[in-house]
């Protein structure tokens, strides 16, 4: 293992993530809320996906269920999430146990948690706590070479090497963030699932944090699912972006595509509620309405409450799917519209 850069040369066609019709529930004695409903997508090797959309819509639900970190009360109640792996035979997450997926986290698989002080030991120095993940995934690793690995991926993250010696409280929120980030690429994984991280910095560390992870993405090519509610952040970021609505994926393209031409009116609705990050100043608008009880969701589409174009057949029918260009979208305007 090393840190040395792969020849990047952007997102490819193939699969390295596919999940499909995955539902996850939570169970409780008011109901079983349907936090996920049937979501399907597919993340390719070396691009940056971005996940958007409201709180509660259910994207903290979507990926602890697709790399199994929920807890009770939430179920995974369908589908089927698959890992391609070069050189072996794609595996369904969902059907692993325990130990083989042991074997498949850190090495082909990874998380960024929202706060690094929640997901670094505060009594472990960094350094320690690298060599642990590290030579726990390659036995045949001495020490030395964990520690020296270690010290490049630091740099790599802009935390100098001598910092190993530092325990988590001994360094500044965006230093401990960026760390994170290089324990997490330290095995050099396929797939990172970076979960807000940068949520808990303040917007200057917010860029340079940002910028690294692009930089890193470029240099190791790892897959990345980049969550957040900030589609601004995302449509600069993500190579595409997949919009969630009251548990359902409702548009998923590239994010040019969705910033210029957005298909879905909840689509359109975000954009027109973020400021653009590099382009001038617009009037923003706010979104009314709030997301629907996902206990007893209504009929038809689950956005057509708070929708300015919904039509009577959105009160009934449910949108499914379709295909238009390079985007796929769930909205009965488009239903005419599909290739
Ligand atoms: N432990 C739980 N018990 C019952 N319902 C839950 C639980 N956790 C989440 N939910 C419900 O599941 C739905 C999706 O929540 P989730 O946290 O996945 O959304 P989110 O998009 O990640 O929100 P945020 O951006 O605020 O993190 C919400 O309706 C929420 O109320």
């Amino acid at each position: 293992m090393s840190a040395a850069a792969v020849s990047f040369d952007g997102p490819e066609e193939r699969p390295v993530l596919e999940v499909e019709r995955l539902s996850v529930d939570y169970l409780s004695r008011s109901g079983t809320v349907r936090a996920v409903d049937d979501v399907s997508f597919t993340l390719h090797r070396g691009e940056i996906l971005g996940l958007a959309g409201e709180s509660g819509s259910g994207k903290s639900s979507l990926i602890t269920a697709l790399l199994r970190l929920q807890r009770p009360p939430a179920i995974t109640s369908a589908g089927r999430v698959t890992l391609h792996r070069d050189a072996e035979q794609p595996v369904d997450l969902l059907t692993l146990t325990e130990r083989q997926l042991r074997g498949l986290r850190w090495t082909r698989m990874s998380i960024v948690m929202q706060s690094a002080m929640d997901a670094l030991n505060p009594v472990k120095r960094l350094g320690a706590q690298f060599v642990d993940v590290l030579r726990t995934h390659d036995r045949s690793l001495s020490k030395a070479a964990a520690v020296a690995l270690a010290a490049e991926f630091l740099e790599l993250a802009g935390i100098p090497g001598e910092r190993l010696s530092a325990y988590p409280h001994e360094m500044s929120g965006g230093m401990r963030q960026r760390a994170l980030i290089a324990l997490a690429l330290a095995c050099r994984p396929d797939v990172v699932v970076m979960d807000e991280p940068t949520t808990a910095v303040d917007v200057v560390m917010q860029r340079s944090i940002l910028s690294k992870v692009l930089d890193l993405q470029r240099q190791l090519g790892f897959a990345v699912i980049f969550v957040t509610h900030d589609l601004s952040l995302l449509l600069e970021l993500a190579d595409r972006v997949a919009i969630m609505y009251a548990g359902r994926l409702v548009e998923v393209g590239p994010a040019a595509e969705l910033y210029r031409d957005p298909k879905h009116p909840y689509t359109q609705a975000l954009r027109d509620s973020f400021p653009p990050l590099h382009a001038p100043l617009t009037e923003l608008h706010g979104l009314p309405g709030s997301p629907p009880d996902l206990r007893q969701p209504a009929k038809g589409c689950r956005f057509a409450p708070r929708c300015p174009r919904a039509y009577d057949a959105c009160r009934h029918d449910d949108p499914q799917p379709i295909t238009i260009g390079t985007t796929e979208v769930s909205c009965l305007l488009h239903s005419g519209a599909a290739e």
